[in-house]
């Protein structure tokens, strides 16, 4: 089937979808450094480099799929964020963007905190030796035995979600003599601008406690009450992947305001407000971002100036990025294995991954890019489907994506920003390994997180 230039402009433009970029870059080979993580070039042959390394070489040493993490982005991020909310504030990573000991042990050194919400991340932070007083825990249910752990390592904060918990929480501090500093998490009844699946602050859903109807204030009185507990502060997370601060804003006034009526019926000032993560990061160049001090700024002042005008103490703000600092530092390197060319509709270019090493534009529709890596190519664009080797027609890594019209068997992918929630959510679909991810840093590279194994698979099966 041929490949020659579309007469009217990039071959299957008219199937674009309405509203999406009207046309391919100017140029194919170039990089968006909004998309890419800090290290990551061209050398003089064309092949993408990474912390110094070549794909190519990459790719041969740790096989493909593979996630390759570029650990000084990594660690500029933590630094800006931390530099960015000062010595008033805190930053925690939200782990469940991707955690593993190697990131553990580079939070600790950048001096960030450290949100985890089930066992195991919990179990994960601890080994790695990040001091229990700086992790929080989080979660809409979790378990005895995780609350057990948690109180007895000494946690910094227990994040709460609903009233059985709080009282759970309670009776298991009062049984092992300790006193626990909690936070409650308020739903603040706004609806953030993302996919539905990931906005957390409107009403009709399972997270935290309503602002509305006083249920957030009861939740106070009550845990007030309670031995077990000491209550420092609010917290609110509105959703995830968002761009616009009216969110936040809207979030911060409520939260706000709850800590006036608790000044006001009990008589103390809460100490702390936790705003939780969410902050949007560019997958395409589309994307706009803002930066951790354009978000530090903005969250300061909104906070700053409610409290000024209901005549409160400034509480200490905290923030639980994760995908803002995770995400725009690891790309995922694929093969191509087949290339399909559906006359007037599309290119299916097929790799050697798919929905079980990223899961999110199944799950969420979320739009990616995708650069040829392990050569430059004059080619005219093509617009490409990038698709996984599952048994599923939905398995798709990107949607819609203009690659070389000679992208051919063999040929390296890679998609940026998959730092966050990709490994993360990795699944064993059709009984694939979840790939390693490779930290990359000064010409060297380690694996942090190893390929599983088919030894691996069949070691679950005990029947
Ligand atoms: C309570 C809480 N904090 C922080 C995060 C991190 O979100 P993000 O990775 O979008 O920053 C999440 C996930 O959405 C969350 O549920
Ligand atoms: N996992 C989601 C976001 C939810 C984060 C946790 N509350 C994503 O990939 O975007």
């Amino acid at each position: 089937m041929s490949r020659s230039a579309h007469p009217a402009g990039p071959r299957h433009a008219d199937v674009l979808p309405e509203g999406h970029y009207a046309g391919p870059p100017a140029d194919l080979n170039t990089l968006d450094p909004r998309v890419w993580s800090r290290t990551v070039g061209r050398n003089a042959d064309g092949v993408v480099t990474v912390g110094g390394l070549d794909v190519t070489a990459l790719a041969e040493e740790f096989g493909t799929p593979a996630y390759f993490l570029d650990e000084d982005d990594f660690r500029a991020r933590c630094r800006a964020w931390k530099d960015a909310f000062g010595p008033e504030a805190d930053v925690f990573y939200a782990g469940k963007a991707f955690l593993s000991l190697a990131i553990v042990r580079w939070l600790n050194e950048e001096g960030l905190n450290l949100d985890v919400c089930s066992g195991g991340e919990l179990a994960t932070a601890l080994a790695a030796g990040m001091p229990a007083e700086r992790i929080a825990l989080h979660g809409n249910n979790k378990s005895t035995e995780e609350i057990t752990r948690a109180v007895e390592a000494g946690v910094g904060r227990i994040v709460l979600d609903s009233f059985q918990e709080m009282v759970r929480v309670a009776h298991i501090a009062e049984r092992l003599g300790k006193r626990q500093r909690v936070q409650i998490r308020v739903t603040v009844g706004v609806e953030a601008h993302t996919h539905e699946f990931i906005a957390t602050a409107h009403e009709d859903q399972k997270f935290g406690i309503a602002l509305a109807g006083g249920q957030a204030a009861e939740a106070v009185r009550r845990a007030l009450k309670l031995d077990g507990l000491e209550l420092i502060g609010i917290h609110s997370h509105i959703g995830s992947q968002i761009f616009d601060m009216a969110g936040f804003e809207v979030s911060a006034r409520r939260v706000v305001q709850l800590l006036t009526e608790v000044r006001d019926e009990h008589g103390i000032e809460l100490p702390e407000i936790d705003l939780g993560g969410g902050l949007g990061i560019a997958y395409t160049s589309d994307d706009d971002p803002r930066e951790p001090h354009e978000i530090a700024t903005a969250l300061g002042e909104i906070v700053r100036r409610e409290c000024e005008s209901a005549g409160l103490r400034m509480p200490r703000l905290s923030v639980e990025p994760g995908r803002a600092i995770v995400g725009p530092t690891a790309f995922t390197l694929y093969e191509v294995g087949t290339v399909k060319e559906l006359e007037g509709l599309r290119t299916y270019v097929s790799v050697d991954g798919g929905m079980s090493d990223n899961i999110r534009t199944a799950l969420y529709d979320a739009e990616y890019s995708v650069a040829l890596v392990s050569r430059t190519s004059d080619a005219e664009p093509m617009l490409s489907r990038v698709v996984g080797k599952h048994c599923e027609s939905g398995d798709i890594v990107v949607r819609d994506a203009f690659l070389p019209a000679d992208v051919a068997p063999g040929d390296l992918l890679a998609v940026p920003a998959t730092g966050a929630y990709c490994r993360s959510m990795a699944s064993n679909y059709n009984h694939s390994l979840r790939p390693p991810v490779v930290a990359v840093k000064d010409g060297a590279a380690r694996v942090i997180v190893r390929r599983e194994t088919e030894e691996d698979l069949l070691r679950l099966d005990v029947g």
